[in-house]
């Protein structure tokens, strides 16, 4: 039971998987020089003047091991923690087994960039049974998350270019705008209403809103009013439902695909997909409604994502809901958790928040309200966001699986179907890496800095890597930069006066454990205090 489970995915990872067409990687196959093919997993093989070690003689906890460390030590919710402790146990390369599933897991910069190098045309994370099992169920598309093979490539090619281009991401700047204003309304009512006039708690539920609004205004040019007083009922439930997606699917990829059916928490799952594929159908409905009307009315079709989307007629409307309730769901907890945790850390190092004050109203002086060209030039809000996803990366394992090719990882040759992964969340941690690394310290990110010449690459990498990392990746960051700044210009941020701290938990993304409240303390009024100050002076 439990060999499918961890086999398919999503217990602690999100994977994918390397395809070429020889046997073994040509770029490895060449460094070392690999002439004698394996013939079976259990021999080494001899490779040039190169010892080729089998997966059979790497080492690494038994399964009735791994099960007491996920179980019996409570390591389940904090898989992230137990990347740390094994590689200390094991070193950086090291196999665990759940049943007859072997699982090579990489915590070292240098492994996972042999891994990712190798990476073939189609990548694929994991199978991702549980969500490939609902979309066949209720007969859906998959999206760019659970697609494979050459279909991928396709879906990609044509989601990508108003996502990743930097002149289409920009032009969203406007709408993301809006919706960090309604943000920074939203913090006034939160702390009039509710928090004795300077306290925000339960930043990431808040930030969760701000997330979907956000997604919502890029993908649909609609505004959802999540951010109102009153959220509608609605984006609450879709809200949670991407929530208990997350939550459930772990559990759900413990049991075999074919007793689904009768446990009580698949019903759930299901619902919570529902409601997700209904909210996205229902914007998608009503773009098509608003381009048939502008057409009977000779209008001009203009607009952004979904309309191009739906006008270029490159996928059916069935493909298009499929893609466009991914990029939802995948846009909602990744940058609100983020941007919780760097206004935590923030609100902890008030000389860190008072170098990014002072870096943004020089830039933005005034009521200026930052667009994508300021966000260029500030170098200390983008190493502030880089530090928090290394020390919080939103995904912290990722994966990949080699289907129909041998490749070589270290003194290591690894079978086809070989499922790796991919530790990012020890490596960020690993002072091989980062001096300190328990320590947030946005400077090390500095272009010119001593430590940012020496980093490795692959040290941090949290949007993944090549042409399967984030689709996202420059949305969010956008967002992530364009609230951030704002809410500098308006706020000061200080912690909780009770002096909580906040773990991370694993709930397939890394989330915060307990909820995040903070302090704003307006710097509005701070300013126009001085000012009168200086003005009855004079
Ligand atoms: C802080 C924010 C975010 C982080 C850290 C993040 C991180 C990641 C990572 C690590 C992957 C896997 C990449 C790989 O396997 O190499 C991924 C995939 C993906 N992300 Fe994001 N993400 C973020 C925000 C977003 C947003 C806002 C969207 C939607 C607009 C999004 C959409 C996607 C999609 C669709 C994929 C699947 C790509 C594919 O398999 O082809 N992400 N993300």
């Amino acid at each position: 039971m439990f060999s499918k489970c961890f086999s398919r995915t999503g217990l602690f990872i999100w994977g994918s998987r390397m395809e070429t067409n020889t046997g073994i990687n040509k770029a490895t196959s060449s460094f070392y020089n690999v002439e004698s093919r394996r013939d079976s997993s259990t021999h080494t093989v001899l490779s040039g003047s190169n010892k080729l070690k089998t997966m059979d003689e790497l080492h690494g906890p038994s399964f009735l091991t791994s099960l007491y460390w996920l179980f019996g030590k409570g390591y389940f919710p904090i898989t992230h923690q137990m990347q740390i402790e094994h590689n200390k146990i094991y070193g950086p390369l090291w196999k665990s087994k759940y049943g007859p599933l072997v699982i090579v897991n990489v915590a070292s910069a240098d492994l996972i960039e042999q891994v990712l190098r190798q990476e073939g045309r189609h990548p694929v994370r994991t199978d991702m049974p549980h969500w490939r099992g609902y979309r066949e169920l209720r007969k859906q598309a998959y999206g760019p998350l659970t697609e494979m093979g050459a279909e991928w490539q396709r879906i990609r090619s044509i989601l990508n270019p108003r996502m990743l281009k930097p002149k289409h991401v920009s032009m969203y700047t406007g709408a993301i705008n809006q919706v960090v204003t309604d943000f920074i309304h939203r913090v006034d009512w939160l702390r009039e209403m509710k928090g004795d006039g300077v306290m925000v708690n339960d930043l990431a539920g808040e930030l969760y809103k701000f997330a979907f609004e956000g997604i919502c205004s890029v993908l649909f040019e609609t505004r959802m009013g999540c951010l109102n007083e009153h959220v509608p009922e609605e984006t609450q439930k879709f809200i949670f439902s991407v929530g208990e997606m997350f939550r459930l699917s772990p559990i759900i990829v413990l049991f075999p695909k074919s007793v689904w059916p009768y446990l009580p928490f698949w019903r759930h799952f299901v619902a919570v997909w529902d409601h997700l594929f209904k909210v996205a159908q229902e914007l998608v409905e009503q773009k098509i409604a608003e381009i048939e009307k502008k057409v009977e009315k000779g209008e001009p079709i203009e607009g952004e994502y979904l309309t191009h989307l739906l006008v270029s007629e490159q996928m059916s409307v069935t493909e298009v809901l499929g893609s466009i309730t991914e990029l939802l769901l995948a846009g909602v907890d990744t940058t609100s958790n983020t941007i919780s945790w760097a206004l935590y850390h923030l609100a902890r190092e008030p000389d860190i928040q008072e170098k990014l004050h002072k870096e943004v109203s020089s830039i933005c002086p005034g009521d200026q309200v930052p667009t994508s060209d300021d966000i260029a030039r500030m170098p200390w809000l983008k190493a502030i966001v880089k530090e928090t996803l290394r020390l919080y990366p939103v995904v912290p394992g990722n994966a990949r699986i080699t289907v129909d090719n041998e490749i070589v990882v270290g003194d290591y040759i690894f079978p086809k179907k070989t499922l790796f992964h991919l530790c990012h969340y020890a490596v960020s941690y690993d002072e091989k890496y980062f001096s300190q690394p328990y320590t947030f310290r946005p400077e090390r990110w500095l272009r010119g800095g001593e430590e940012k010449n020496r980093q490795h690459p692959f040290g941090s990498v949290p949007f993944g890597f090549g042409i399967r990392a984030c689709l996202g990746k420059r949305v969010a960051e956008l967002e992530m930069y364009l609230i951030l700044s704002r809410l500098m210009k308006h706020f000061e941020v200080r912690p909780d006066p009770s002096g909580a701290t906040v773990k991370p938990v694993t709930r397939t993304l890394l989330v915060p454990a307990s909820p995040i409240n903070l302090q704003f303390l307006d710097r509005r009024v701070e300013q126009d205090n001085a000012v009168a100050a200086k003005a009855e002076a004079i």
